[in-house]
């Protein structure tokens, strides 16, 4: 296995399909600009699409759970275990995620990247464990080469499914006890801004915790030295976040555009504008978070989320739920009558 495919080419938007979608805007009937920013979407999904009326008819959400050795520190209002018996849920269609995929007719599948416990084979839950867990990053690295290059290649081969099964739009997902400490440290790392900026209540810490978690980042990045994004993988880790910055690389490589989520799948798109800035053309975001460092997280992606609902679960649900907008956005493109077509007055 090697890391090398992370620096292949990502493909730039066709400026070609870009001019015809917004020449198609200007003749359809509404007041030039009235659907507002549904307008520069549909020309964008155009552009990366390469054609004229984009379509997000097949969309593939992807799941990827891991565990967190950082969470024997209490850094979750939440207990370990919940994260491989969310997978569970995850499969029996009980979770959050799998009712909004099941409403929005997305196929949704699961990778474990690495929960502690070892899951009896679930439908539409992929095995890819690279270990039971990361390390705790307080007292070591948070994985090993070896581990990391495994849950980048579990990331890949999920947009590699993605493709295969002929998704125009790639979610990602995430579910992971602990995640938003590693989040937060992996953002202070990249960011350079200070640990109290990125670090948030999560699944619902008071102010006590968040202080202590706080406390617990900090000697994270006093031991860790990471100079390159893939350090800090590997130091503050995340098999999952792993796992998702390289999905978001693989499927923009393919001419596949991502759906950015919440807090945790921005951070591991930023890891990944930081490998390849030319990905930024590909990945929307869905929504701002709850969590208090994601409004950072974003404005170092230059993204301009399209929701702000106060959601903070993960999963990939602020991307599910942003998801009508975009197919919106292609319908309404799409579909609509031109002037001549209606036989309507022009401006
Ligand atoms: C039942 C349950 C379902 C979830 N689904 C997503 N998360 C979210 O919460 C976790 C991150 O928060 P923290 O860093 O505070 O542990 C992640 O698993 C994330 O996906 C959940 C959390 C819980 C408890
Ligand atoms: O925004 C998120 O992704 C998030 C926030 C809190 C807990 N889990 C996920």
């Amino acid at each position: 296995m090697s890391i090398d495919w992370l620096a292949d080419p990502i493909p730039a938007s066709d400026r070609d399909a870009r001019l015809a979608a917004l020449q198609r805007q200007m003749q359809l009937t509404k007041p030039a600009g009235a659907l507002g920013r549904l307008e520069a979407l549909a020309v964008r999904l155009a552009g990366l699409q390469r054609c004229v009326c984009p379509q997000l008819e097949r969309v593939r959400i992807v799941v990827f759970a891991a565990d967190h050795g950082v969470a024997a520190a209490g850094v979750s209002a939440y207990p370990q275990a919940v994260t491989a018996e969310m997978v569970r849920n995850f499969a029996r269609g009980g979770a959050a995620i799998s009712v909004l995929a099941r409403t929005l007719g997305a196929e949704l599948e699961v990778v474990n990247v690495g929960t502690v416990a070892a899951l009896e084979p679930l439908a539409g839950v992929i095995d890819a464990r690279v270990g039971p867990g990361t390390a705790n990053f307080v007292r070591a690295p948070a994985m090993s080469d070896e581990q990391l290059e495994q849950a980048l290649a579990a990331g890949r081969t999920a947009a590699e499914r993605a493709m295969l099964a002929g998704a125009q739009l790639f979610i990602g997902g995430e579910m992971g006890i602990g995640n938003t400490t590693a989040a937060a440290a992996l953002a202070a790392a990249l960011l350079g801004l200070p640990t109290a900026e990125l670090v948030g209540p999560g699944t619902g810490l008071d102010a006590a915790g968040v202080a202590a978690k706080i406390r617990i980042v900090d000697a994270a990045l006093a031991r860790a030295q990471a100079a390159t994004p893939l350090a800090a993988l590997r130091e503050l880790g995340g098999f999952e976040i792993a796992a998702l910055a390289a999905a978001y690389l693989a499927a923009a490589q393919r001419g596949v555009p991502s759906l950015v989520d919440g807090f945790i799948t921005s951070v591991a798109a930023l890891v990944a504008l930081r490998m390849q800035p030319e990905l930024a053309d590909w990945l929307l975001f869905a929504h701002r978070s709850a969590e208090p460092g994601h409004r950072h997280v974003l404005a170092a992606c230059a993204a301009e989320p399209l929701l702000e609902l106060g959601l903070r679960l993960g999963e990939g649900s602020g991307a599910a739920l942003a998801l009508p907008l975009l197919r919106s956005a292609c319908t309404l493109h799409g579909e609509m009558a031109t002037f001549a077509e209606a036989g309507v007055s022009q401006a």
